[in-house]
């Protein structure tokens, strides 16, 4: 995983581009239910196996094929879940057509602290900003003239479809993490985009003079959730093996 590591973003970021082929990509994008989608304002999702509970608990299920095969056994092959108890239990599924996005927010304490997201058919950027009080906070961006004022330092994550990115550690619990509402990122460049160097295909960028134009893109969010409910396997006196 070290090769993956985006160094310029808290501790642990990683960026994997062509995570997934063209061909695996139209398969997981032709599987996803037409009529399983709950809108929200901006974008819309789907939860599976389930919606958690009130309480955050899921009730076990198992992931569809078409989610796990072949993108489980990659994560498998780079332990990105190891220390989760369960492995991965739960992917949501966000689509993002151009001009919306999502507000910035921590994904908090119902799943272990690891999430790997799958991005399918569009690019876009993340913003992903120190929370206030957090151990990520930018020493050098304190404001002189007013004294203790502390700016919280951000970082631009730029995920290319087809790629994988995975969140853990301080960056999963000192930051949030957003996306813009526009309709093309701008401005992109090694100075500007944390994981430049980790990209595919930087040439496109660069060609269009930093801007990237948004269609509409797809992620595929695997975690673990902490608290499962194994209603109903015991009923029948599920061996424990
Ligand atoms: O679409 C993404 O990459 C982010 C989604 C997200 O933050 C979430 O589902 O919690
Ligand atoms: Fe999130």
């Amino acid at each position: 995983m070290e090769e993956y590591r985006i160094s310029d973003a808290p501790a642990s970021m990683f960026y994997i581009h062509d995570f997934i082929t063209e061909e695996e990509e139209r398969l997981v994008q032709q599987s996803i239910p037409a009529n399983r989608w709950i809108s929200l304002s901006h974008r819309r999702l789907q939860a599976v196996p389930t919606r958690l509970t009130a309480t955050n608990t899921l009730l076990a299920s198992p992931l569809p094929p078409w989610l796990t095969e072949p993108i489980i056994n990659r994560f498998n092959d780079l332990s990105i879940f190891e220390g989760a108890s369960h492995g991965v239990n739960h992917c949501l599924i966000n689509e993002y057509p151009p001009g919306q996005g999502i507000m910035p927010h921590e994904d908090g304490g119902a799943y272990h602290p690891i999430v790997a997201t799958v991005s399918l058919t569009g690019s876009l950027v993340l913003d992903v900003t120190a929370k206030v009080g957090s151990l990520v906070l930018d020493e050098d961006a304190v404001d002189g003239d007013r004294g203790q004022q502390v700016v919280p330092k951000s970082w631009r994550i730029f995920q290319e479809p087809r790629s994988l990115l995975v969140t853990m550690g301080a960056a999963y619990s000192d930051t949030l993490h957003g996306i813009a509402d526009v309709t093309r990122d701008v401005d992109l460049n090694e100075h500007t985009v944390a994981n430049w160097d980790l990209l595919g295909d930087k040439r496109v960028i660069e060609a269009n003079g930093g801007r990237s134009e948004r269609i509409t893109r797809i992620s595929l969010t695997y975690r673990d959730v902490r608290k499962v409910s194994v209603v109903g396997s015991n009923l029948f006196g599920k061996v424990r093996t």
